[in-house]
């Protein structure tokens, strides 16, 4: 029988056969979602407050700080800096910036999001700059996984520098989040079943493993009162396996033996990073070809065995990468909750990365400014694409952006990681590398792009 979770109590009941349907299972009519123009309720958007490595301020007190501070603001909310003002001595000593996060989603479908809507959610944190811990083993060998307190300095923009089709990040981060307080209130596993496994895949240099490792920064940010401590333990799963194969058993036995203690301190939030998980199933298959020793087969179910272990635990979330989506180990596809394809990067993402190459070359005064202007930014591809009405000043301005698109569109093909790289092979191929405007620093760019193009394996 179908039940209609929607009409109410004195609803018409409709007759089947003749007779009176049972009354449809009667819930409070859906509520519409209100619109923060028309009524009281406010947008919540994260305000981040990265404070300077010196300070030894309370959190709390600059959290206070910044609220008041932001009430006072009477400005619409967009992504990006927010000013420190000048006469608050208090945060001029101990803020190092301040962000404001998650707004450009809102701004998409809404347009502006102007102060009095928005109630911002403030996190105060301070980046760690202990860098990676690498544990030797027993015989000084280096360890098959690498440990970072979070925040780290190492991942700080990460998050902002990874360019996708709209929605991609606010999906992992929003899922992310709900996984974490479903745990956090207790709900009843056998009830509602959910795991804290996020499984990313996708060809290589699509920016994967930054992703997982960006996301684990944002989630150590936003959960900072909950969770004070935060450790990522990044795993490469291809060495685990193949590098010391006799000794695999031990390895996994050793990592999960560490994760564990990671985990009991329940203030601590540890988020496991395990790549190239598809060689679970290459061991595997390995094991059963008989072209590896019997006992693979033994330590990639220790594996499995010991993640489902660790799904008890209330403050673990597992990030996992894959190149190869249909070899990754079907027990492993099973566990995952999310299973997001990270492919290579649409025109859109294309400019907006290679846009960001070029103004972090101009920053670095390895290219002239725009127009000699003190503008770093070359205008964004949705005012290139759209209906641009530039004033004739905006000419120059005009003709960078054709050429941006024109440099994205020869990209084609590329991975993010290889356009992260064209920049550098560019300037690399440059005569006079001293003397460098933007507009031909794009030219050599279209050159490069066509070289490295025609360099892919078919
Ligand atoms: N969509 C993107 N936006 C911005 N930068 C990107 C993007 N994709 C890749 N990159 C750049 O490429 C670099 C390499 O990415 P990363 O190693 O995370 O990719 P991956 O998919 O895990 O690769 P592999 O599968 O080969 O390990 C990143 O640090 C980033 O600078």
């Amino acid at each position: 029988m179908e039940i209609s979770v929607q009409g109410t109590a004195d609803a018409e009941i409709p007759e089947q056969n003749g007779v009176a349907a049972p009354p449809a299972l009667s819930l409070a009519p859906p509520e519409l979602s209100p619109d923060p123009i028309l009524s009281e309720e406010k947008v919540l958007v994260s305000v981040e407050v990265c404070l300077k490595p010196s300070s030894t301020v309370r959190a709390d007190d600059v959290r206070s700080a910044v609220e008041r501070m932001l009430e006072k603001r009477s400005l619409s909310y967009v992504d990006g800096p927010v000013e420190v003002p000048i006469d608050n001595p208090f945060l001029m000593d101990n803020v190092q910036r301040i962000s404001i996060c998650d707004t450009d989603e809102w701004a998409k479908n809404h347009g502006v999001l102007l102060f009095w809507q928005v109630k911002p959610v403030v996190h105060v944190f301070q980046l760690s700059e202990e860098g990676p811990c690498e544990e030797p083993d027993a015989d000084g060998q280096l360890s098959s996984f690498n440990e970072w307190i979070l925040p780290a300095k190492e991942f700080d923009g990460m998050w902002e520098s990874l360019i996708y089709e709209p929605g991609l990040k606010q999906r992992l981060l929003r899922y992310a989040q709900s996984a974490l307080l479903f745990t956090e209130k207790g709900v009843n596993p056998f009830l509602v079943s959910w795991n804290r496994i996020i499984l990313l895949h996708g060809p290589p240099g699509t920016g994967k493993t930054s992703l997982c490792k960006a996301l684990a920064q944002k989630l150590s940010i936003r959960f900072n009162s909950r969770y004070p401590q935060c450790q990522l333990v990044e795993v490469n799963a291809h060495s685990l396996f193949s590098k010391w194969f006799s000794e695999s058993g031990k390895l996994v036995a050793k990592l999960f033996q560490k994760i564990q203690e990671m985990v009991e301190e329940e203030n601590n939030l540890v988020f496991v990073l395990i790549d190239e998980v598809e060689s679970l199933a290459a061991a595997r298959k390995a094991a059963l070809s008989g072209s590896e020793p019997s006992d693979s087969i033994r330590v990639v179910n220790a594996l499995l065995t010991q993640m489902d272990k660790l799904k008890s635990s209330p403050n673990v979330l597992i990030l996992t990468t894959s190149n190869i989506t249909t070899a990754i180990d079907i027990a492993f596809v099973d566990r995952a909750d999310i299973k997001a394809y990270v492919g290579p990067p649409t025109l859109r993402a294309r400019y907006e990365i290679l846009s960001s190459c070029l103004q972090e070359l101009v920053r670095t005064g390895i290219l002239s400014k725009f127009q000699d202007s003190d503008e770093l930014l070359p205008p964004n591809y949705a005012s290139v694409t759209g209906n641009m009405n530039l004033l004739p000043r905006e000419a120059e301005a005009a003709e960078l952006c054709k050429k941006l698109l024109e440099t994205a569109e020869v990209c084609e093909g590329l991975s993010g990681r290889s356009l992260r790289k064209l920049p550098f092979l560019a300037h690399s191929s440059l005569a006079d590398p001293t003397r460098c405007d933007p507009c031909k620093f794009l030219d050599t760019m279209i050159q490069t792009a066509v070289r490295e193009r025609s360099e892919l394996p078919d």
